[in-house]
């Protein structure tokens, strides 16, 4: 049940006479990556046409990272490399076009929405919003847009895609994901986030060498405890409760979630690990700053050929899928036939638009 204002009957209208109809189901597009650049910047902007292709999702941004004498710089620049570059957003490019627009209380955000949709909203796929604070940003967001498809005559819907990055739109969450037909879905924002709720780290994402468990202290044989002798540590992660939160309400209302930035570029063996435990948990992708976060990302997001290998035997062996067999000495059944569905899926989608992982995925056959 959408935890719109709208009610059920009213909830697949159109917000504006002349708008697109919204979608009854999101796109299961690939997204492995949302390759994050800034369009004001030359140097970034030269090296966009050649990564179509490379990548799932191109996101020309608009906010954080982009100066304030840059802003308009950016709003324009992004409209010329979309209009400039072959094969850039739309239903069906491989890469795909976001944007990430300012923050709704900013004073650059409505010239954001007015610039790009008359101009380049047929390509735009997805609009990322930041700090969503609840449900009624979201409705703002889906007013405008109707009205902007309208004038501009667009014959499909732009996604919308929140970042939590706010207390109070963690505590929001599940509304802020039903809020709307469009919602696509959410990114954890780490950096904002960890500001707002007052965690004491300096970091954009990833752990804490000081967030740990440590080993109980030895006992001796008269039974005294030796706290200061050397026990192991084990780091434990920040962001597992709110990614696990954030996967929930996404699964609940049949949208994506994502991980978000990895601002230690140079640690790209922390970057891997902080991107799996996402994907492991029921993250679809992830984004990336540097060039150099796209291959780990679609490596990580990827299923591996053994587990697609291993999901396959499972689909075969379970035939109707009813009943339990024993597989190499496991037990499978309904559920565990459900994950590997899960996979599967995944790796065609994946196949489709990645030869090469089709042809990985197509050696299993073979092997
Ligand atoms: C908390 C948040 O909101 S996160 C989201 C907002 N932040 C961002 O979007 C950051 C995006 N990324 C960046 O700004 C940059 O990658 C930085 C500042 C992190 C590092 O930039 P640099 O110091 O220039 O990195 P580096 O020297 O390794 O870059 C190598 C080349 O790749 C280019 N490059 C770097 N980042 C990108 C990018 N995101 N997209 C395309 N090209 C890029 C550089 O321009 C440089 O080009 P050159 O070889 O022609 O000189
Ligand atoms: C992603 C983002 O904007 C943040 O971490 O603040
Ligand atoms: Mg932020």
């Amino acid at each position: 049940m959408p935890t719109s204002s709208r009610s059920a009957k009213d909830f697949f209208r159109p917000l504006a006479v002349g708008a697109p109809e919204p979608l009854r189901e999101v796109p299961a597009r690939p997204s492995r990556a949302i390759h994050f650049f800034d369009p004001s910047n030359e140097k970034m902007a030269a090296k966009i046409p050649q990564m179509v292709g490379t990548v799932d999702v191109l996101l020309g941004n608009l906010e954080d990272a982009v100066k304030a004498d840059s802003k308009e710089a950016a709003r324009t620049g992004l409209v010329r490399i979309a209009q400039d570059t072959e094969g850039l957003g739309g239903p069906e490019a491989k890469t795909q076009l976001w944007t990430r627009i300012n923050a709704l209380d900013s004073p650059w955000v409505l010239e954001d929405l007015t610039t790009l949709i008359p101009a380049i909203g047929h390509q735009l796929d997805v609009v990322m919003v930041p700090k969503v604070q609840g449900a009624e940003d979201i409705h703002y967001v889906d007013r405008i847009l109707a009205q902007l498809e309208a004038r501009a005559g667009l014959d499909r819907p732009i996604l919308v895609h929140a970042i939590l990055e706010t207390a109070r739109g963690m505590a929001n969450v599940e509304e802020i994901c039903g809020a709307s037909p469009r919602m696509q879905g959410l990114s954890l924002g780490p950096a904002d986030l960890a500001a707002d709720r007052r965690m004491k780290t300096t970091r954009v994402g990833g752990g804490h060498p000081g967030y740990l468990v440590r080993q109980d202290p030895p006992r001796d044989d008269l039974g005294v405890t030796h706290v200061d002798a050397e026990r192991r540590t084990f780091q434990q992660d920040l962001w597992h409760y709110t990614i696990a939160r954030m996967v929930d309400a996404c699964a609940m209302h049949g949208i994506y979630p994502y991980y978000g930035p990895f601002g230690d570029i140079a640690d790209t063996v922390a970057c891997e690990d902080q991107f799996r435990n996402a994907f492991l948990l029921g993250c679809v992708g992830t984004w990336s700053l540097h060039p150099k976060q796209i291959a780990i990302a679609n490596r990580v997001f990827s299923p591996s050929v053994e587990d697609i290998a291993h999901a396959r035997r499972v689909v075969a062996a379970m035939g109707d899928g009813t009943g339990a067999v024993m597989l190499d000495g496991k037990m499978e059944d309904d559920a565990s036939l459900k994950q590997c569905l899960v996979m599967v899926e995944l790796a065609e989608q994946l196949a489709a638009i990645d030869p090469e992982l089709a042809r990985a995925y197509a050696a299993i056959e073979e092997a």
